[in-house]
């Protein structure tokens, strides 16, 4: 149960914290002692026994959808195979299995996540579980459940154990009445998907905790990320991926969006370098605790063009869905990042012709294009 000791000092820390200019004295945050959540101990300490060491022990939550494994894999090279433990509630594939530490894990099952944090030792935890735009909408109360109260499990288990956590946000956390092209860090927020208010939620519950309780939370808003190696989980900005197998497969795509629907897109490789690089920032450079970032942005005729440079006798049909479409048109079309470039140093490494280079040596598609030439 929350206990707040002292109203009136919590709450001139608060105003302090928030540069109100009073002139009270400022008590640093995180010596209030008090955690959002305690509940009574009763998880079975196993002995396990680690080697000391400097390197952050990290849990990654929702690890087997898109993003995660390739995460697990950066952070084990950076921080070697057994300090990155990936969790999930489906089973993983052998490969995965078999290259580190996996461990079941519900996000709704509070207990047990505070077990694991506390027999494994962690100390940051990379919360990946959710549901996307497009399930969400198919989906409401699950992803409510989800991106909601598994959050709230996972901020009261952080601030309660010290952890740094990094919480992924998205353009989908903007709605129609957001600037569009370009989107700034700050400005309006109204999503219209479960999936789009349930991030708005996790970046301020999240920069709540930091300044009420000092948790050192990290968040990044994603573009649509495009990987070659994992499946997206039922985002809108799906096709971005679809297309290069389908291209390489039948030579036919049917996009799901209209051919000028214009968001900002993001290679893998960036999107986990950048979450690395904001994670390992010094706190003194972070000026926010939310950052937007963006490496480039195209239509679906945009990247049907460039993937038609390596696989010229693809052909691209349009069935627009309209939920998806509803969704894009109410997204940011270009990102501004600008804050994230000058606080830790971002620089993204792939514009759209590197992107469709390295997925199609990725997917290995020579043979596509020797026959088509
Ligand atoms: N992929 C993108 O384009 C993109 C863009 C912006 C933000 N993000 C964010 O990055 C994070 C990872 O995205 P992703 O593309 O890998 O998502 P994904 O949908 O591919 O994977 C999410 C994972 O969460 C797991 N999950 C669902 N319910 C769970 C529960 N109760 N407990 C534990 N795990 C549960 C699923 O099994 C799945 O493996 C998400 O928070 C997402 O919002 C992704
Ligand atoms: C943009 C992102 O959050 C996700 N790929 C989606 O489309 O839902």
């Amino acid at each position: 149960m929350p206990i707040v000791k002292n109203v009136s000092r919590a709450v001139n820390q608060l105003l302090q914290s928030s540069g109100c200019g009073c002139g009270i004295s400022v008590v640093p945050v995180r010596r209030i002692g008090i955690s959002p959540r305690q509940v009574a101990s009763d998880a079975s300490f196993h002995s396990v026994s680690f080697s000391r060491s400097d390197h952050p022990r990290v849990l990654i939550t929702g690890g087997l959808g898109q993003l995660g494994v390739g995460l697990a894999k950066l952070l084990r090279k950076r921080f070697g195979k057994n300090n990155v433990i990936l969790s999930d509630i489906r089973k993983p594939a052998d490969n995965v299995f078999y290259s580190g530490p996996f461990i079941y894990s519900d996000i709704l099952d509070y207990k047990n996540l505070r077990e694991i944090v506390v027999n494994n030792r962690i100390t940051w935890l990379f919360h990946y579980s959710a549901l996307l735009s497009a399930v969400g909408e198919a989906n409401v109360p699950l992803a409510r459940a989800v991106n909601i109260t598994g959050l709230h499990n996972v901020l009261d288990i952080a601030a309660e154990h010290n952890l740094r956590l990094f919480v992924p946000s998205t353009i989908g956390a903007f709605g129609p009445t957001s600037p569009r092209d370009p989107t700034p860090d700050l400005c309006i927020q109204r999503p219209r998907t479960i999936y789009g208010v349930s991030k708005v939620h996790a970046e301020l519950m999240g920069e709540y905790y930091h300044y009420r309780y000092g948790l050192d939370f990290r968040c990044l808003r994603y573009p649509g990320i495009i990987s070659a190696d994992s499946q997206p989980g039922g985002g809108t900005t799906d096709y971005a991926v679809q297309i290069f197998h389908d291209a390489i497969k039948t030579g036919k795509f049917q996009c799901n969006l209209k051919p000028d629907t214009r968001l900002p897109m993001m290679y893998i490789d960036d999107c986990l370098k950048a979450t690395l690089e904001v994670m390992e920032a010094p706190a003194e450079a972070l000026s926010m605790r939310t950052y937007n970032i963006s490496a480039m942005s195209f239509s679906p005729e945009e990247l049907a063009q460039e993937v038609q440079k390596h696989v010229p006798e693809l052909q691209v049909t349009y069935s627009v869905d309209a939920v998806r479409q509803a969704i894009a048109d109410s997204w940011p079309m270009n990102f501004d990042d600008s804050n994230a470039r000058r606080d830790w140093g971002w620089k993204h490494d792939y514009d759209l012709p590197e992107l469709v280079t390295t997925m199609f040596s990725f997917l290995g598609s020579d043979s596509r294009i020797a026959q088509a030439s």
